[in-house]
Formats: structure tokens, C-alpha cells, sequence
């Protein structure tokens, strides 16, 4: 497996990718896997996860996801609000058909790779990032809402990290994101049970911010949220946010092959295929009920 030839596809940011200058060609143009809508009076950028029917990340909507956050950077948006086009579903985490059954390692290693890469530009963009969760954000979907600064929350719906039931460990990056949301032992709590939280629950334990009705009272809020750093230089901005993350982007990038390694192994251990499995298809049969 050579994990090393793939990380040098992949962009590792060498100042948290304010630098960053790659543009990555999208890889599923026809399919239009994310949305774009820049607001050019606000300068505000939303970004809709559009992978029908629930959102589950693959390999290409990662790559693509990639890109964006790049033009987002290039372009000097004021902000992003980061939602889902799929009814009722904001994401539902990894696509289990990439875990199951038994992925090849080449296709395994660059899923994983993209996901790492998402993370780390998400996690360390220049530009101010909301969540608006408009729909059940289950593991991977609950990751890419706990790796933005504000979380905005349509009432009724689940959130949390089920890693744990479906018989995957969550990785560090995973949990260092959900302990700088969550301190202390509501994060463990949160991890070691798996237990999907619904909206209220979710503000009231401090994972989400705000819990708001519709579409247009998020926007407000976003906006709201990016004026408060109005006053505030951009750089100044973006290196604090990203000094203040240094230590959980670093344990990353310093750690991604061996990341990939192990979570492979894991994943590849028979009794973790059949917990992968049974839980699949209990997804499939729910709907026979
Ligand atoms: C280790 C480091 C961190 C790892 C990070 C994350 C790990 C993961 O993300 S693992 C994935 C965990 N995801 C879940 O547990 C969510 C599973 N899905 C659901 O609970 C429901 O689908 C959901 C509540 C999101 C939506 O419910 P519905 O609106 O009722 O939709 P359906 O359940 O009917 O789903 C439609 C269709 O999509 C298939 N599906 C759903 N989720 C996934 C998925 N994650 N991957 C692949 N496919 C998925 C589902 O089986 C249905 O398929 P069909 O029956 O063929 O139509």
C-alpha cells in the first residue's frame, strides 16, 4: 500500500492551507455532487451537500468537496454555510459501501485519504464556517457539522457520533474535533454510547448553537455570526482560528498514513465486517417493515 505516493496527491497545507494554490479538477461534474451559491452582496457562500438520496460521503463527493473549499479560499468569501439539498438528511455519514464489503485497499486508501483532506480544509479554513444542520446528521455527518465554528439546527432531528454501534472507532482527529465543541465527559459520554441526540437535546447539551425553524431564520443567523468579525481583519482572524486548532490539525497531518493504516486494519477485521454488515442490512430490511 503506498500511502506515500497518495499524500502527495492530496494537498498537505503547509501554513493551514492559507497558501493553498491547488485546484482540484472536480471528478464527478455531471453528477454536481456539491452546490455552490455565492451571494454576491453579502459575499456569503452556501455550500449544499447534494448526493442523493441521504448524503452518504463517498469517495468523489470528498474530492469535490475538496475543490470547493479551495474556490471558497481563492474567492475570499466572507463566510460559508455549509447545508444539505436532500430532504430530512443534512449527511448520513460515510457511505457504508465504501467500508463494506471488504473495500480494496486502493480504493480504500484514496476514500480515506480525500476524507482526511476534507477535515483539514474545513477544519482550518480562513474564512468563518456555519453548519446549518437541516436535516438527521448522523457520524460522519455529525463530523463535518462539529469542524465548523457555528451550528445552526432544524428542530426534530438526530445528531451524534454512532461510530461506536455500527462497530467503528472513531478517530482521533474525530475526537479532538467533538472536544473542542464539547468539553469533558458529555464528548466521552457522547462517544462510548453512540447515543444520536434529537435537536433539543443537542442545544442543550452545547453540540449545536442555535435551533432554528427554516431556511431564512439560518440565514439570518449566519449572518449574523459572520458580523461579528466584521471589525475584525481577516488575517488576523484566520490565524487565530487556525493557531488556536494547531494542535488537532498537527496530531492529523503528522499521522495521516498511519491514520489510514489502522482504521483500514480496523475495518477489515472480520468481526468489524460482520457488525458493518448486519448493521446495513438492518437499514435495508427497515424499510420491508
Ligand atoms: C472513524 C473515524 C470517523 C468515521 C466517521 C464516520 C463513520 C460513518 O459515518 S459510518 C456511517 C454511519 N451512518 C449511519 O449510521 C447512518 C445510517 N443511515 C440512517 O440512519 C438513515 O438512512 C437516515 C436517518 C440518515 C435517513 O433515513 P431515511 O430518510 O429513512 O433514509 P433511508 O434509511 O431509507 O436511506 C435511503 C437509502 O440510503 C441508504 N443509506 C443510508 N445511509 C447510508 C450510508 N451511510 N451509506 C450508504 N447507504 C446509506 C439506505 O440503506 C437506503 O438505501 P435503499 O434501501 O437501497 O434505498
Amino acid at each position: 500500500m503506498n500511502f506515500s505516493r497518495l499524500i502527495k496527491n492530496c494537498s498537505i497545507p503547509s501554513r493551514w492551507l492559507l497558501a493553498n494554490n491547488i485546484r482540484y479538477q472536480s471528478s464527478s461534474a455531471a453528477q454536481n455532487l456539491i452546490q455552490v451559491d455565492i451571494n454576491e452582496e453579502t459575499g456569503v457562500s452556501v455550500v449544499s451537500l447534494n448526493r442523493k438520496p441521504v448524503n452518504s460521503l463517498s469517495l468523489e463527493l470528498f474530492k469535490d468537496f475538496c475543490g470547493v473549499m479551495d474556490d471558497l479560499e481563492r474567492e475570499k468569501v466572507r463566510g460559508m454555510v455549509l447545508k444539505s439539498s436532500c430532504d430530512n438528511v443534512f449527511s448520513s455519514g460515510l457511505d457504508i459501501t465504501e467500508l463494506y464489503p471488504n473495500p480494496s485497499e486502493e480504493r480504500f486508501e484514496a476514500f480515506w485519504l480525500w476524507f482526511q483532506e476534507s477535515w483539514l480544509k474545513l477544519y482550518a479554513s480562513s474564512f468563518p464556517t456555519v453548519a446549518f444542520v437541516n436535516g438527521h446528521a448522523p457520524a460522519g455527518g455529525c463530523v463535518f457539522a462539529i469542524s465548523c465554528e457555528y451550528r445552526l439546527m432544524l428542530p426534530y432531528y438526530k445528531i451524534g457520533l454512532n461510530e461506536a454501534p455500527v462497530g467503528i472507532v472513531a478517530t482521533e482527529w474525530v475526537m479532538n474535533s467533538l472536544r473542542a465543541v464539547l468539553p469533558g465527559k458529555n464528548a466521552e459520554r457522547l462517544l462510548t454510547s453512540g447515543r444520536l441526540l434529537d435537536t433539543q437535546e443537542a442545544f442543550d447539551i452545547g453540540l449545536i448553537d442555535q435551533i432554528v425553524n427554516n431556511e431564512e431564520e439560518a440565514m439570518a443567523r449566519s449572518e449574523e455570526f459572520f458580523a461579528t468579525f466584521d471589525n475584525v481583519p481577516k488575517l488576523a482572524r484566520a490565524l487565530t482560528k487556525q493557531v488556536y486548532r494547531k494542535n488537532d490539525l498537527n496530531q492529523l497531518i503528522k499521522n495521516r498514513s498511519s491514520d489510514a493504516k489502522q482504521f483500514l486494519n480496523h475495518i477489515l477485521r472480520p468481526e468489524t465486517q460482520k457488525i458493518i454488515g448486519s448493521y446495513f442490512k438492518s437499514l435495508k430490511d427497515r424499510k420491508k417493515d
